[in-house]
């Protein structure tokens, strides 16, 4: 088999979406004095999707999530002419090809998104070509079924947020995730209100159900180091990048500091990325993005790491292409799921764009022994409310 064309488009979503409130999520914007939507930055509403194309008729679907213009861009330029003519089972070797070649600019952020969107691509056609799907390609069925957690619960008033949280008891999720929408600029009356949020979810879902508390980026060392303590009477499952992505060794402060585990790796890249977080005990929970992280290639090298360090691994998102890395490891206890609703942040976009995720059922996800490749397919039912740009 022999790859003869890559296409990518960038979707761009044009459909009604939902204007966030105020302190909707706290992150890494929050620092500065800047007035407005700290949050604009970090709205997901366009997707790049890369379809390879072979000699054979077999067609592989990957997906790139960030900076979608960049993306395709990068990968029609620089990616393409390095697998087109190859084989896609020498995956090590393109993935290798991509890595080096874009070496001086791509081993970390966008450039590792567009090469995991290739990769993924490539596994999706390996899958298809075996007819097996890439679960089966990786290790096979671990779980019979992948227990999911709500993540959601973005803060809003306190009435709402139970309301919510009680919605996802509803439905038989047993781990939801909220969202903190104070940090540091926001004093003590926001360190009160973030504690109030906490309390409120905890009071309406109990002591036995998982809760995680995300701070995506928003807070700082000592702000952190005074918040750990007061949180450690609600028993988080984790405490999520409660500083910038670079401050590792902030990170591994924290993870010493009380018994609150801390998460982070939705913005690392690599299985080197990784091995740094693991060495300094930086986190107790990974969560790379397959369609981030360096595909599928990069992603399962991680897991062994991973597994090797007894620190489990729950990829950012969910999504089919980090479900079959769940699938595939005792590494992986768990998927996120983001509910779907109203386009807010984007991460619910993937399902607008996609068709082929499996739905969850009482908190669990379960994947198909027999659907070859990763189970998806371009969701053509909402393509008038994309821009496409091919
Ligand atoms: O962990 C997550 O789900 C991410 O950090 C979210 O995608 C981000 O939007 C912050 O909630
Ligand atoms: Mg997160």
């Amino acid at each position: 088999m022999k790859i003869t064309k890559v296409r990518t488009r960038v979707f761009e979503w044009k459909g009604h979406t939902v204007t966030p409130t105020p302190h909707f999520c706290a992150n890494a914007m929050d620092e500065l004095w800047d007035k407005g939507d700290s949050m604009g930055t970090f709205r997901f509403h366009g997707w790049t999707t890369v379809e390879i194309e072979t000699d054979t008729g077999l067609v592989g679907l990957g997906n790139v999530a960030l900076a979608p213009r960049i993306a395709k861009a990068i990968i029609d330029q620089y990616l393409a002419p390095l697998v087109i003519g190859q084989d896609p089972f020498d995956y090590e070797y393109l993935w290798q090809r991509m890595y080096r070649s874009t070496h001086a600019w791509g081993r970390k952020g966008i450039g590792m998104a567009a090469i995991s969107g290739v990769d993924i691509a490539i596994w999706d056609l390996m899958g298809k070509a075996l007819g097996k799907p890439v679960f089966k390609l990786l290790g096979g069925r671990t779980k019979e079924k992948i227990p999911c957690y709500a993540s959601k619960l973005y803060r809003t008033d306190l009435k709402s947020m139970q309301q919510e949280a009680q919605s996802y008891l509803d439905q038989g999720f047993k781990a939801m995730k909220m969202r903190f929408g104070y940090g540091p600029k926001d004093g003590p009356e926001g360190m009160r209100a973030n504690l109030d949020s906490v309390a409120a979810v905890r009071e309406v879902i109990g002591e036995d159900i998982d809760l995680m508390l995300e701070c995506y980026m928003g807070w700082n060392l000592e702000y952190a180091k005074r918040m750990l303590p007061k949180l450690e009477r609600f028993q988080p499952r984790w405490l999520e990048e409660p500083v910038i992505a670079d401050d590792i060794d902030g990170y591994a402060e924290l993870n010493q500091l009380t018994s609150i585990p801390i998460s982070g790796g939705e913005h690392e890249f690599t299985h080197y990325g990784f091995r740094q977080l693991l060495e300094k005990r930086a986190v107790s929970v990974i969560q790379y993005d397959t369609n981030r992280v360096g595909g599928i290639t990069a992603a399962r090298k991680i897991n062994a790491i991973a597994e090797s360090f007894s620190v489990p691994v729950i990829p950012h998102a969910g999504q089919m292409h980090n479900y079959h890395l769940t699938m595939s490891t005792l590494a992986s206890p768990m998927s996120e799921f983001f509910p779907v609703h109203d386009v807010e942040i984007g991460n619910e976009l993937f399902y607008y764009l996609f068709e082929g995720d499996p739905e969850p059922v009482n908190g669990f996800l379960d994947l198909d022994d027999d659907t070859p490749g990763l189970g998806l397919s371009l969701n053509e039912r909402y393509f008038d409310q994309f821009t496409i740009i091919e």
